[in-house]
C-alpha cells in the first residue's frame, strides 16, 4: 500500500489557465437530499462548487430549494422527482455525485434507477451513501462512466459482502477488481483502491468524525474530477488528501471539524497549492 502525500495536490492544482471559462471547469450534477436528509446533498454541492468546478446543479427535494439557495447561491437547483429534467442534466455533467442523503424508500430508488440509466462512459461516476446501500439491497447494476465509491466500511460491507473485521488489502482489492471501479474507503486512514494501484491516506483526524463529513468529501471528488478532468485518478487521489490536510489544519485550533468549513476554506487552500513550489511542503504553510 502506498502513501499518499502532498505531492499530489502539487501534482493536480495548477494554475488555471488565463483563457478559459466556466466550462472550461467542467459540470457537477449532484442528486441526493430527501425531505429529511437536504443537508447532505447541500454539503456535497458545496464542497463541489467551493472545489472549483465550473457549473454545479443540485437535483433534490423540493423542499431543499430555498435552504439550498440560501446557503449556496451559486448552485442550480433541480426537482429530483421530474426524470426528464434529471436525465437531461446527468447526461450533460463532466461527474454526477449520487447518494448523500437520498434516502432508501421507493422514490429514493426510483431516482437512482433514473440517474443510472443516463450516464456514459466518459463521465465520472460518485456514488455514496444511500445510493450504494441501495445498489447493494436492491441488486443494482453498476451503471456507465467511469465509477467512483466512497463507502464508509458498513457501506463497502454492504456492497462487497466483506465483513467489517474482514477487509483487509487482499480482500478488497479483489472485490474492486470485480466492480472494475475505483474505491475509496473511508474510515480512520482511508484507503483508495485504483486499477492498478492501492493507496493510504496517512493523514486525518477525529475531529472529522462529524455527520456529513464523507457528503462533504463526495462534494470535493465531483468537483476535482470535473475540474481536472484529464487527470481524473490523480484528482480523486487529490480530493481525499485534500480533504483531510485542510481538516487537520482546523482541527489544530478546534475540537470538532465541521464539514462546510473545509469547503469554505478550500479556495483560500488552492490558492497555497497553486503557488508551491516542488522544495516547498505544506507543513510550511499556516
Ligand atoms: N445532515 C444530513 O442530512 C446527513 C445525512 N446523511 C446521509 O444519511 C444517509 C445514511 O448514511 P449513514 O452513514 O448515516 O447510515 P448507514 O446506515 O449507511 O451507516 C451507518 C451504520 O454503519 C455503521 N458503521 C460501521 N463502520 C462505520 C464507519 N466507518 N463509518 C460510518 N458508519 C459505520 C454505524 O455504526 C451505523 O450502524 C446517507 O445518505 C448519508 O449521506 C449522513 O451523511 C449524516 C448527515
Ligand atoms: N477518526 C477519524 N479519522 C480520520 N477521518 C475520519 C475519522 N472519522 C471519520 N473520518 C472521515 O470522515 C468521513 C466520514 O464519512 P461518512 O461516514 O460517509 O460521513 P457522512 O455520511 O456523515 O457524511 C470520511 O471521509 C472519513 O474518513
Ligand atoms: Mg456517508
Amino acid at each position: 500500500m502506498e502513501k499518499l502525500t502532498d505531492q499530489i495536490l502539487k501534482d493536480v492544482i495548477t494554475p488555471r489557465p488565463q483563457n478559459s471559462f466556466k466550462g472550461t471547469f467542467g459540470k457537477v450534477t449532484l442528486v441526493g437530499g430527501n425531505h429529511n436528509f437536504g443537508g447532505a446533498i447541500i454539503m456535497a454541492s458545496m464542497a463541489a462548487v467551493c472545489a472549483g468546478a465550473g457549473l454545479v446543479t443540485t437535483a433534490t427535494d423540493k423542499s431543499n430549494s430555498s435552504p439550498l439557495h440560501s446557503q449556496l447561491p451559486e448552485a442550480m437547483f433541480a426537482d429530483f422527482t421530474n426524470d426528464k429534467q434529471v436525465a437531461d442534466l446527468v447526461q450533460a455533467a463532466t461527474s454526477v455525485v449520487v447518494g448523500p442523503g437520498l434516502g432508501d424508500d421507493e422514490s429514493s430508488l426510483q431516482i437512482l434507477k433514473n440517474v443510472f440509466a443516463n450516464t456514459n462512459d466518459q463521465q465520472n461516476v460518485i456514488i455514496d451513501g444511500s445510493a450504494i446501500t441501495l445498489m447493494a439491497h436492491e441488486n443494482i447494476d453498476q451503471p456507465h462512466g467511469n465509477i467512483i465509491y466512497t463507502p464508509h466500511e458498513m457501506e463497502w460491507q454492504r456492497l462487497s459482502g466483506i465483513k467489517i473485521g474482514e477487509q483487509t488489502e487482499d480482500k478488497n482489492k479483489i472485490a474492486q477488481q470485480k466492480l472494475g471501479a475505483t474505491v475509496v474507503l473511508k474510515k480512520h486512514h482511508t484507503e483508495i483502491y485504483t486499477s492498478n494501484q492501492v493507496y493510504q491516506l496517512p493523514i486525518g483526524t477525529p475531529a472529522q468524525a462529524v455527520g456529513g463529513m464523507g457528503d462533504t468529501l463526495a462534494g470535493i471528488v465531483g468537483g476535482f474530477t470535473a475540474e481536472f478532468n484529464d487527470k481524473p485518478a490523480e484528482a480523486v487521489l487529490a480530493a481525499v488528501y485534500v480533504h483531510s490536510a485542510i481538516a487537520e489544519k482546523i482541527a489544530e485550533s478546534q475540537y470538532i471539524v465541521l464539514p462546510h468549513q473545509i469547503s469554505r476554506a478550500l479556495p483560500a487552500f488552492m490558492k497555497k497549492m497553486e503557488k508551491l513550489e516542488d522544495d516547498h511542503h505544506i507543513g510550511f504553510l499556516n
